[in-house]
């Protein structure tokens, strides 16, 4: 069926992105030489390893299998409870510490922050830090004295709470901290540091995936400021981040930022949803789908990204040439869904061909990671919900009986605080919510999907792959038969 091809699409990109498989991909190693991202490197058993994220345990794990021999000590940090899995790799020169529950600085993952700290302090320029990376801002939290990590984390969430995005969260959280922004690399020096980067966010700014810490960023206090003051927070940040933000000059002392300006870094993207989805629309094409790739940055509130999924649909659906008020919502809509002009315009010139030229079924594929409005207190996340709004932009539009089908998956495995990653819709589903007595818009109306589909039709809809130890964000696919 569509829907099972769909899944299979989805599972495809997130196993192209296996903490394990990026890391056998990045690393070559011959006798005692290793290659990474084209630089060469020799072991002279000088490896320490450290690392922290939500991917972060099956990455270490993977490069202690190929560098055991060499590897001297690693300290990663890591969410709370998914430790277990290691366990079977047996014994390990690396210490886990696991912390930031929900998503939040914590002690345990200030005391990891400060382990790590200490084990780049004491390199020696005949040292090789590998660094691995999988978002995890949370898991590194050091913050410049005299913040203390409460004042740290209530900055934090209340930005976050206020609706800022992750460039501007990074951008203040890199001012506040001594590890960010490149601070791990400056107290690792003279060392030789690589870092292998799984890719949480949309476009893999290297500077802002957990925050930089391998990657040397100039600090402009203006325009952190001008961050707090957009959300309303310049008045009542705590004494001590007015102090340090007040501070001219750099976060280190003069000797380690000598040490910086020489640092050796290498910093390699070995993972991303560009991966998963080159993966996926390979999957695509062996389901006998022609595959297109709308978008890698797909973003904006939810109800305004269903209505762009359904308009796709609407537009590869028509049985004659589409009505040219499609393509020009489609191009009006673009900008507040992160989709370039050009990437509309290519994707129906596509679908154009699938239906004026006969070339068959087509498995549009997205990525990024769209924002919903909280507003009520249901159980739910954004793939489901966006899911779900795209089943109700589908009712009613003129569709062949059997599609489009649109999947929405997160590649972590888990949509907000709910055991699924998302779900998959059609045009059928309103009819089927009906029969079960399900009120769609109450459920919406509540941020309540997860709680929506976990009902309906016994919750076959979801999606349900389980913690897939990986994060690139999330994954759609839209399948046109
Ligand atoms: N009831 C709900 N309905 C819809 N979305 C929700 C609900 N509760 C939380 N969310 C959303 O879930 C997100 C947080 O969940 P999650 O931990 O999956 O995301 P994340 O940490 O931003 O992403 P990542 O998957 O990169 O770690 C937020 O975007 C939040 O708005
Ligand atoms: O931890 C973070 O900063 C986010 O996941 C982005 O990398």
């Amino acid at each position: 069926s569509l829907d099972s091809r769909a899944r299979e699409v989805f599972a495809t990109a997130v196993r192209a992105v296996q903490p394990d498989t990026v890391v056998r991909q990045s690393i070559e190693r011959k006798e005692d030489v290793i290659t990474i991202d084209g630089h060469k490197l020799r072991l002279k058993n000088n490896l320490h390893l450290v690392g922290f994220g939500k991917a972060v345990l099956g990455m270490a794990a993977e490069a202690e299998r190929i560098l055991s021999d060499h590897l001297v000590k690693g300290v990663i940090s890591v969410p709370h409870g998914i430790q277990e899995s290691l366990r079977q790799h047996g014994k390990s020169s690396i210490e886990i510490i696991e912390g930031a529950k929900h998503n939040l600085p914590d002690g345990e993952a200030q005391k990891a922050a400060e382990k790590i700290k200490e084990l780049a302090s004491g390199l020696t320029e005949k040292d090789l830090l590998l660094v691995l990376i999988s978002g995890g801002s949370a898991l590194l939290p050091s913050p410049v004295p005299p913040i203390s990590l409460q004042e740290k984390l209530d900055v934090t969430r209340r930005l976050a709470g206020a609706g800022a995005t992750i460039q501007e969260l990074n951008t203040v959280r890199r001012a506040l901290s001594l590890l960010k922004g490149g601070g791990l690399a400056h107290f690792a020096h003279p060392a030789q540091v690589v870092a292998l980067i799984l890719s949480d966010v949309i476009g893999d700014p290297l500077d802002l995936i957990a925050s930089g810490p391998t990657v040397q960023t100039e600090i402009w206090h203006e325009e952190v400021l001008s961050v707090l003051e957009r959300y309303n927070l310049l008045d009542s940040v705590p004494v001590s981040v007015k102090e340090v933000l007040g501070k001219p000059g750099p976060r280190w002392d003069k000797k380690q930022l000598e040490g910086a300006q020489e640092a050796c870094v290498i910093n390699a993207v070995i993972g991303s949803n560009s991966i998963a989805l080159t993966s996926a629309g390979r999957r695509a094409r062996e389901l006998g789908f022609r595959p297109v790739v709308l978008s890698l940055g797909v973003s904006g509130d939810v109800k305004l990204v269903s209505r762009l999924y359904g308009l796709l649909a609407q537009f590869a659906c028509s049985q004659k040439e589409p009505p040219p008020e499609i393509a020009a919502e489609l191009l009006r809509l673009g900008p507040d869904v992160g989709v370039e002009t050009w990437d509309l315009c290519r994707t129906m010139k596509v679908l154009d061909e699938s239906r004026s030229e006969g070339w068959g079924a087509t498995c549009l594929l997205a990525g990024g990671e769209p924002t919903v409005e909280l507003k009520g207190k249901g159980k739910g996340g954004r793939n489901q919900e966006l899911a779900l709004r795209v089943a109700v932009e589908l009712q009613g539009m003129d569709l062949p009986p059997k599609g489009p089908v649109f999947l929405s998956g997160g590649t972590d495995g888990q949509d907000g605080p709910t055991e699924a990653a998302g779900a998959v819709t059609d045009a059928g589903l309103c009819e089927e919510a009906t029969t079960q007595g399900l009120d769609i818009n109450g459920f919406l109306d509540n941020n309540d999907s997860f709680t929506f589909f976990s009902k309906l039709s016994s919750g076959q809809r979801l999606l349900v792959p389980g913690l897939t130890c990986t994060n690139v964000m999330d994954v759609h696919v839209l399948l046109i038969p």
